[in-house]
C-alpha cells in the first residue's frame, strides 16, 4: 500500500497558477465551501492535468493536517482501519523471598491505527488520490463515513463497533475517468455523495505559468513549449479521455531542455528529438493507426516552428 502521511510537513505547492486565474480561484472557493459544509469534493479528468496538485493545494487551505492516500487494488480494510499487528508481553519476576520465586506474564495484542482511522479520529483533510483504482469493496467504508458520519470497525475484534467522525474531517477525491485501464467502475452510491467537478487541461496562460514555476526558463521559452504541446494535443483525434500530451509533457520538455542545456530551438536536432520523445507516445494512443505515419511529420513541423530570441 502506498500511503504518504503529510501532517506537519505539508507539501510545497507553488500557487502562481491559481493566484492568476479567476477560473481556479472560483473553483478553490467553491470547493472550500463544499468541504466546510461537510460535502466531499471529487476532481476527475485526464492524467497529468493537475488534479492532485489542486487537491493538495485546497486541502492545505483548510489549516488541518493533510493526509494523502493513493488508491490501489491491494488497498484493504486493515490498511484503512488498522489491524492487530502482533503481541506485547511483559514479565515480572519476583524473588523477594529467597525460597519463593514468582513470575507473572501478561500478553496483549498490539493494535496499529490505519490511515483512515487516524484521519477520521483527528479531523485531518484526506486527499484520496485515484480512488477508483481501489476495489469497490475497500471504498464501501466511505459510505458510512460520508452518510452516517461513523467509521465502522467491523472485522477488527475491537471492543467498540464504530468511531464517530471528527467534525473537521473532510475528503477530496481525485480520479481518472473510468475508461482507464486498471480502474474499477466506482460505485454510484459513493459518487452520489460527493460533489464531482470535472477538470480539463489548463488554459494556455495557466500552463505557461505552471512551466515557469517549475523551471527557470523565460516566459518566451515557456510560451513556445506550451504552444507546441497544445498543437500536439489538438492533433489528438479521440473523443474519450485519452487526450494526448498533458501539462506534464510541457513540464518535461522544459525541465529536460533546461537541465541538459538543450537550446529551445526547433532547428536543433536534440530539441526535435526531445519534442518527439515526450509527445509521440501519448499522441499515438489517441490516433488511428492509419493516420500515425503523417502524424510524426506534423509533430516535427510544429516543433520546427519554435524559435526563441
Ligand atoms: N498549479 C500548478 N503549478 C505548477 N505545476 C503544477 C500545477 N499543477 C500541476 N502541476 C504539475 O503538473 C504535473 C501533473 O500534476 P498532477 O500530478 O497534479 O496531475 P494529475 O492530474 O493528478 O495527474 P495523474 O492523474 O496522472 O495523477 C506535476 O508535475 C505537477 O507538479
Amino acid at each position: 500500500m502506498t500511503v504518504l502521511k503529510e501532517v506537519r510537513q505539508q507539501p510545497h505547492i507553488n500557487n502562481e497558477v491559481y493566484k492568476h486565474s479567476s477560473y481556479y480561484q472560483g473553483l478553490i472557493k467553491r470547493s472550500l465551501r463544499y468541504l466546510s459544509s461537510g460535502y466531499p469534493v471529487h476532481f476527475t479528468g485526464p492524467s497529468g492535468i493537475g488534479k492532485t496538485t489542486l487537491a493538495l493545494h485546497i486541502a492545505k487551505q483548510r489549516n488541518r493536517p493533510v493526509m494523502l492516500l493513493n488508491g490501489n487494488k491491494e488497498l484493504a480494510n486493515e490498511d484503512l482501519i488498522g489491524a492487530f499487528t502482533g503481541y506485547q508481553s511483559s514479565k515480572v519476576k519476583d524473588n523477594f523471598i529467597r525460597t519463593v520465586y514468582k513470575t507473572e506474564e501478561n500478553v496483549t495484542e498490539s493494535w496499529t491505527d490505519g490511515k483512515l482511522l487516524e484521519a477520521v479520529k483527528h479531523g485531518y483533510t484526506l486527499v484520496y488520490d485515484e480512488f477508483t483504482r481501489s476495489q469497490p469493496e475497500a471504498n464501501n467504508i466511505f459510505l458510512s463515513i460520508l452518510e452516517e458520519k461513523i467509521l465502522p470497525l467491523y472485522g477488527t475484534k475491537r471492543k467498540e463497533s464504530f468511531i464517530r467522525v471528527h467534525p473537521e474531517f473532510s475528503v477530496i477525491f481525485t480520479s481518472n475517468p473510468a475508461e482507464y485501464a486498471g480502474v474499477f467502475q466506482s460505485q454510484d452510491a459513493l459518487l452520489d455523495r460527493m460533489v464531482t467537478l470535472p477538470l480539463d487541461h489548463m488554459d494556455h496562460q495557466a500552463e505557461v505559468t505552471a512551466v515557469i514555476s517549475k523551471t527557470n526558463l523565460s516566459r518566451e521559452s515557456a510560451e513556445s513549449i506550451v504552444e507546441f504541446v497544445v498543437t500536439a494535443r489538438e492533433l489528438c483525434e479521440s473523443n474519450d479521455q485519452l487526450q494526448g500530451p498533458s501539462l506534464r509533457a510541457s513540464i518535461m520538455i522544459a525541465e529536460m531542455a533546461e537541465k541538459h542545456d538543450i537550446p529551445i530551438d526547433g532547428n536543433d536536432e536534440e530539441f526535435q528529438e526531445l519534442c518527439l520523445d515526450i509527445t509521440w507516445f501519448p499522441l499515438q494512443t489517441c490516433t488511428p493507426k492509419e493516420k500515425q505515419p503523417q502524424l510524426k511529420e506534423k509533430l516535427l513541423d510544429a516543433c520546427k516552428k519554435i524559435k526563441v530570441g
